[in-house]
């Protein structure tokens, strides 16, 4: 008569090992004498796995984890698209958006920065003035390189309505205005000697131009979190590429009256 199998033995199956080993061996049949035979057949079931096979089950552990992210971030971003349209539940606030909208827009900026080069009267000011200009520069090729490459499309839930945009706009990752709004407010900070209530007002603007990318439905929420985050780390590349009359004379010559 068969003597009966202890659940464990059952678990394990008709080889006697348990069920993730043999799913480990039928990832990577090795030769007879391979570590990984070895390891099955041996009694040392809490042998750290071959670096082979952790290499093959990160990756689908990584791939997991990335896809929820994202279906918690396209299902947050439809819900969050408040003013995504006029018939959306927040769609008689839409105009307002649109303004922020323009006051975080790459053209508004650079204008007004060219404007002010051509009005500063003193060395220190153009300085100033001339490496924002450089930031905005730089912040519009990264962002373009970035959106290029990523090529992730905007929110289907998006009008394609938005004033003034070059090709690489038509995705979505990351925001162009968020990367524009944390590193103007990053610069601002630290270039302008503004009152304390100033401080708090660019910082408000610029997290109120992240949040209105996504209620307009523009973007979803990582395009704008990565875009806050680039922005400001694009600002430790423009301090540290920081143009000064010593270093670039011939750029200061340009504008001196
Ligand atoms: C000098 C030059 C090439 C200026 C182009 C200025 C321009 C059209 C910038 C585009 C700004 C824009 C619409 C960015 C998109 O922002 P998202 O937040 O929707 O990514």
């Amino acid at each position: 008569m068969p003597s009966p199998r202890s659940s464990r033995e059952r678990r394990a199956g008709s080889s006697g090992r348990p069920e993730f080993l043999s799913l480990v061996s039928q990832r990577s049949p090795g030769p007879p004498d391979s570590p990984s035979r070895r390891k099955e057949s041996g009694s040392s079931a809490a042998a750290p796995l071959p670096e082979e096979d952790c290499m093959k089950l990160n990756p689908s552990f990584l791939g997991i984890a990335l896809s929820s992210l994202l279906a918690i971030d396209l299902w947050a971003s439809k819900r969050l698209g408040v003013c995504a349209g006029e018939g959306s539940a927040w769609g008689s606030a839409r105009p307002l958006m649109k303004v922020i909208e323009v006051s975080g827009h790459g053209i508004p900026w650079l204008l007004g920065t060219i404007y002010g080069l051509y009005q500063s009267d003193s060395l220190a000011a153009r300085e100033v003035l001339l490496n924002l200009l450089f930031a905005l520069l730089l912040d519009l090729v990264l962002v373009a390189v970035v959106k290029g490459l990523v090529r992730r499309r905007r929110p289907t839930h998006n009008k394609m309505d938005m004033f003034v945009t070059i090709s690489v706009d038509k995705y979505s990752f990351p925001s162009g205005h968020a990367t524009r709004a944390a590193l103007v407010c990053r610069f601002v900070l630290h270039h302008l000697v503004l009152a304390v209530p100033l401080r708090v007002l660019i910082v408000l603007w610029a997290l109120i131009v992240g949040v209105s990318r996504v209620m307009l439905g523009r973007h979803n929420v990582t395009d704008v979190l990565c875009g806050l985050l680039l922005g400001y780390a694009l600002y430790s590349v423009v301090e540290y590429c920081w143009l000064s009359p010593l270093r670039t004379p011939a750029l200061f010559a340009l504008w001196s009256h």
